[in-house]
């Protein structure tokens, strides 16, 4: 298998026999592909789940090539055959040719990513067990060595007659031979237990049975309460049921006592769920309807980029795009590129397609993700909502993929390896599964725009030819359609963008980090009983603190950062944290360096805002969203509920409050420091500040009103902030493009970094300039245009204790989604780098820090 050749293999065959597996074995230290002999009887397909012998002991390992012969330096009596097949089943078919994909083409191996996209533990060992068996009147029995009757013992000595033979083993030393002899006499079995992850949860749930009991009467109360259970369709969880009514235990058990209701112990899967009012299809705007007709003129796989300005009823096109294809039979994938966006559009989606939807991201437990991973590989159609890890969903039966904001860089992974991008996976899976994708975004990635850029507007375009399956991972360019939605749902104007300049408010003498403009719309939202959000490009207090009569910045002493400022509220006590790696100390009262007492603090992170706020606006109802602030499980939906339901006027947050959200009321947003968006030393800001700037204005103006936007800089004639004020994303981005172009950036050239670290400053920087050397030889051989940046220090140097160093290569193709042209020699590269020096690859990098 590698990676050019993706088309979706035939199932494999089942009844080689006799036949070889090559499974991937989870060693300890490193995974080994090692070959087994099948035994006859047996049958095996790829991806099934084996335990397999490995020196002493049992192992897991995933099943990845069956073969009828044996490598030559082989001896088949040495082969060993596998123990037993654990699960089988558990993949779609297609999906390893997937997984090899991403690992060839982000330097990967296939271990790693089965780390990455498989549920935790699944390849966890099986233990093997031994039990006694019933005695069989055969007669008299046979006299047994004493160590079988030792084992015996033991045995009997479980309630169950029943150990692990590793319990054994530890009990009765050298017990092997013992316990063939008790399977000789049939007075045991040997058997593997997969050790689940997680035990199956049950809970007790209450089914209405009769209203009206015959046997006995029943109080008001109980009918109260079995009335309830009858308006909710006759069947409850009992925790619910008397959660609702107030019911205690002992009245639901008298119910059933009764016979007015069962109780019984059920089986339930660790899924997120909630009670949604259910709703229906909009009738769709013009712009609308077209974008659909233009989704589902696509036959097979092609992509779908829709543009469609902020609140353009975006989410609406993709679920009556993905109406039809459950009516087929078949499931959908919808991906957001951020956590905290999933309970907002998971709501909507069940609200259309009620339990047939599953949230699947990295942060549900263990037990979610593996109980969501058996009830996807049911056939039954889904909906999968989630973030970039369920690109890799086991969904079999797939009919189409959509990322929604699809320009946003949350898709991107960055640890553990791979580094993969689940747009460019989404390519290859809805080409494997043959259906459509689609990339929606009111401000799309330039590398999107780029590929549809040579298509007409739908539906001038020609129609799309029916497609093919590509041999080659690379869209082929007659499937790339462009749909735009230019307006919003009821044609209300976006908002009108105003840029305060910084500069002269300080002139005006106004010290505060609030410009006037932005005082006034704040001053407002209560009185007007609208509600406001505030945009802050950073979290935390400040971005440092530094003696006032040193000047000494007190820096994490693992990482070459200072420390941020953080105090959550009044009587706590004041933290600085290093935002790499976590490192957390108390505000010391005196400077360390001097003495001095008195601090200053730098920046402006979500708590001083905070602070400012309650200084100047005392009655205004504050909540401030951050990372800092949804930590906790179910915090992302709580505080969003709080603000939709109009407990707060103002919401005060970074990232997360510029995506996403749909609420009518919201007439004012404010941006504090735009320019600490732009002043990112990445090729990649200005495209990100545009980006972000556009969301985060998207969020107002929704309802009735035009809403406001105010974004403070002390840069306004900066040609991004000039666009942004006057909506020229197209303008922006051809320009953008040109750029690249001219500097062989993507879209246009790819990009490779690679990046060491080691606890030993010198041995990394000398082994960055070697392989530098050693690259610039080898590729520079290959490519004429091609070039090596560096090698550098990355941005911060030290990080948790590690010294950094990064090479970055920019590669003369446009290699977005296909693997390149040419091998590099990495693992050549790997060869040559010291066991103190760890190197990682980042193909199609985002962040260079
Ligand atoms: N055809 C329609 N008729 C009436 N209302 C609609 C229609 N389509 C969408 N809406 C409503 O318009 C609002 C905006 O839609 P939606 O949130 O889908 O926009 P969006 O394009 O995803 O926005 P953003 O990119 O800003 O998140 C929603 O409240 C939605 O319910
Ligand atoms: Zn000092
Ligand atoms: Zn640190």
């Amino acid at each position: 298998m590698s990676g050019s050749e993706l088309s979706a293999s035939p199932q494999p065959d089942r009844h080689c026999d006799p036949c070889y597996v090559e499974a991937l074995v989870d060693c300890p230290g490193s995974p080994q592909v090692l070959t087994y002999r099948i035994p006859t009887g047996h049958t095996i397909a790829v991806g099934d789940i084996l335990t397999v012998p490995l020196g002493r002991q049992q192992v897991g390992a995933i099943a990845l090539r069956l073969t009828p012969d044996l490598p030559r330096d082989l001896d088949p009596g040495q082969v060993r055959a596998i123990e037993a097949v654990a699960s089988s089943s558990l993949f779609p078919p297609g999906y390893w040719t997937l997984l090899q994909t991403v690992a060839d083409y982000y330097h990967s191996s296939l271990m790693a990513t089965i780390r990455v996209v498989l549920p935790p533990g699944l390849l966890r060992r099986s233990q093997k067990r031994v039990k006694l068996l019933p005695p069989q009147n055969l007669g008299p029995e046979a006299p047994l060595s004493p160590l079988a009757q030792q084992i015996l013992q033991v045995l009997k000595s479980s309630k169950t007659g029943d150990y692990s033979w590793t319990h054994i083993q530890k009990k009765i030393k050298g017990a092997a031979p013992g316990l063939r002899e008790l399977q000789r006499h049939q007075r045991v079995a040997v058997y593997l237990q997969t050790q689940s992850p997680t035990q199956p949860k049950t809970r007790r749930v209450a089914t209405l049975i009769h209203e009206q009991p015959l046997a006995s009467s029943l109080t008001p109360r109980q009918q109260e309460v079995l009335q309830f259970l009858k308006q909710r369709g006759g069947e409850l969880w009992a925790v619910d049921l008397m959660g609702s009514t107030h019911a205690s235990p002992g009245l639901i058990q008298t119910l059933a006592r009764k016979g007015a209701i069962a109780l019984s112990d059920r089986e339930t899967l660790r899924l997120e769920s909630s009670l949604m009012a259910a709703d229906h299809p909009q009738s769709l705007t013009l712009h609308q309807r077209k974008a659909l007709e233009a989704i589902q003129s696509v036959q097979g796989f092609g992509t779908v980029l829709l543009h469609g300005v902020t609140g353009s009823g975006k989410t609406e096109v993709y679920l009556q795009a993905i109406a039809p294809i459950l009516a087929a039979g078949q499931s959908a994938l919808l991906l957001v590129p951020e956590i905290g966006l999933t309970p907002q559009i998971s709501d909507r989606v069940r609200a259309r397609f009620g339990q047939r939807v599953r949230v699947y991201h990295s942060a549900l437990s263990e037990g979610e993700r593996y109980d969501t991973w058996r009830v996807l590989l049911q056939s039954d159609p889904q909906v999968v909502v989630g973030t970039r890890s369920a690109i890799f969903a086991p969904l079999g039966n797939l009919g189409l993929i959509i990322l929604d904001e699809e320009h946003d860089g949350g898709y991107k992974q960055e640890s553990p390896a791979p580094c993969y991008h689940a747009r460019t996976v989404a390519h290859w899976r809805a080409q494997l599964a043959n259906c459509p994708l689609i990339l929606g975004s009111a401000t799309p990635s330039l590398e999107s725009w780029h590929r549809v850029q040579a298509a007409a507007p739908w539906p001038e375009a020609a129609q799309p030819q029916p497609v093919v399956p590509q041999p080659s991972p690379a869209a082929p360019a007659g499937s790339a359609l462009y749909v735009r939605l230019p307006e919003r749902v009821h044609a209300q104007p976006l908002p009108p963008i105003v840029l305060v300049d910084m500069r002269q408010e300080l002139q005006r003498g106004n010290r505060t980090l609030l410009s006037q403009r932005i005082q006034q719309g704040l001053a407002k939202l209560q009185a007007e009983q609208q509600q406001g959000l505030l945009f802050i490009n950073r979290r935390g207090h400040s971005t440092f603190v530094s003696c006032r009569s040193c000047g000494y910045v007190v820096e994490c002493p693992n990482c070459s950062v200072s420390l941020t400022y953080h105090h959550t509220h009044h009587p706590s006590t004041p933290l600085l944290r290093c935002h790499y790696c976590n490192h957390t100390a108390p505000q010391p009262p005196k400077c360390p360096s001097c003495g001095s007492p008195y601090f200053r603090y730098f920046g402006s992170g979500t708590q001083r805002v905070m602070e400012e706020l309650r200084e100047q606006f005392p009655t205004l109802r504050v909540l401030r969203f951050d990372s800092d602030t949804t930590r906790r499980k179910g915090a992302h939906r709580e505080l969003l509920t709080r603000f939709s339901q109009g407990e707060v006027d103002l919401m005060v947050g970074t990232q997360m409050v510029t995506k996403g959200l749909d609420i009518p009321q919201v007439q004012f947003v404010g941006v504090l420091a735009a320019d600490s968006l732009l002043n990112l030393s990445d090729f990649r800001a200005s495209e990100r500040t545009m980006q972000t700037l556009l969301q985060v204005a998207g969020r107002t103006g929704r309802g009735t009103q035009p809403g406001q936007v105010v974004i403070q800089t002390y840069n306004p004639e900066h040609p991004v902030l000039q666009a942004v004020k006057d909506y020229q994303f197209q303008a922006f981005t051809q320009s953008e493009l040109a750029m690249r172009q001219a500097l062989q950036y993507p879209p246009y050239g790819q990009l490779l970094l690679l990046k060491l670290s080691s606890p030993n400053p010198v041995l990394v920087e000398q082994t960055a300039q070697e392989m530098a050397s050693l690259l610039r030889e080898m590729l520079g051989a290959l490519w004429e245009n091609f070039a090596l940046l560096g090698p550098a220090p990355a941005q911060v140097l030290k990080v948790a204790r590690r010294f950094r160093w990064q090479i970055l290569l920019k590669l003369p193709e446009n290699l977005e989604a296909t693997p390149l042209s040419t091998p590099l020699p990495l693992d050549y590269l790997r060869s040559r780098c010291p066991r103190e020096v760890r190197l990682g690859i980042d193909v199609d990098p985002l962040h260079f820090g």
